[in-house]
């Protein structure tokens, strides 16, 4: 099984609970948003491999560590995982990006698939789904299933707020994905939104609705 990870730190938690608060701009949100995702990545990325490499300091010669050469591809779910990945990025500048686009139906909250662009050879790369919302987890069950097909074997899944349900259904269809997430809500209302949650996260980035 996958581990799940509550990455839990209290610049993160009060940055959330400002992108709980309805009154929160789609400025603010997006920039907390940004944060958020630079503190979460210092977590998800504490398994990188680093190599030893030869450096000259100002008195002599040593080795130091470097990141190890690696690929690494950040896939946003349209519309709402794109407000995660330029926080990732600053961290991990040479990663590619691949976008999925998957949107619920409202009355169903079944997703279907609108857009699929990876980079080239990606399915060889470590991969590191993101998306801010894990509410029924079929988005992110679905984004998994169509990576894996193309070849994906190492991918690794990253939500900002997620509820049992969610992450349940992730680890039932992909038991070999690791799962962190900044808080896990109590659960979903008739409309499969995560109660307390932070409402619509796509149309408060981008202010529609
Ligand atoms: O776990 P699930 O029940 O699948 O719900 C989570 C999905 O719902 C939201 O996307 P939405 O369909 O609203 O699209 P958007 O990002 O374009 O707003 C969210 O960004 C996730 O992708
Ligand atoms: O609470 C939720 C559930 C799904 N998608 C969202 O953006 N928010
Ligand atoms: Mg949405």
């Amino acid at each position: 099984m996958g581990s799940l990870n509550v990455i839990s730190h209290p610049l993160i938690e009060a940055k959330l609970t400002r992108m709980r608060d309805k009154n929160t701009s789609s400025q603010d949100f997006r920039l907390l948003l940004k944060e958020i995702s630079i503190l979460m990545g210092y977590e998800i990325t504490r398994n990188f491999e680093t190599v030893d490499a030869e450096v000259e300091t100002p008195i002599c010669v040593s080795k130091f560590p470097v990141l190890k050469e690696s690929f690494f591809t950040i896939v946003p779910i349209l519309r709402a995982g794109l407000g995660m990945v330029d926080g990732l990025l600053e961290l991990m500048p040479f990663a590619h990006v691949g976008h999925i686009g998957l949107v619920r139906d409202e009355e169903t909250h079944v997703p279907t698939e609108y857009y699929y662009k990876m980079p080239e050879g990606f399915e060889k790369s470590e991969v590191i789904v993101v998306d801010p919302m894990l509410a029924t987890g079929g988005s992110a069950v679905d984004a998994i299933s169509s990576l894996k097909k193309r070849g994906c074997t190492n991918i690794r899944l990253v939500n900002l707020v997620a509820v049992p349900e969610g992450i349940a259904a992730v680890q039932k269809a992909h038991p070999d994905v690791d799962i962190y997430v900044a808080a896990v809500d109590d659960g979903l209302n008739e409309d499969a939104y995560i109660v307390p949650g932070l409402g619509d996260a796509g149309d408060r980035i981008f202010g529609t609705k």
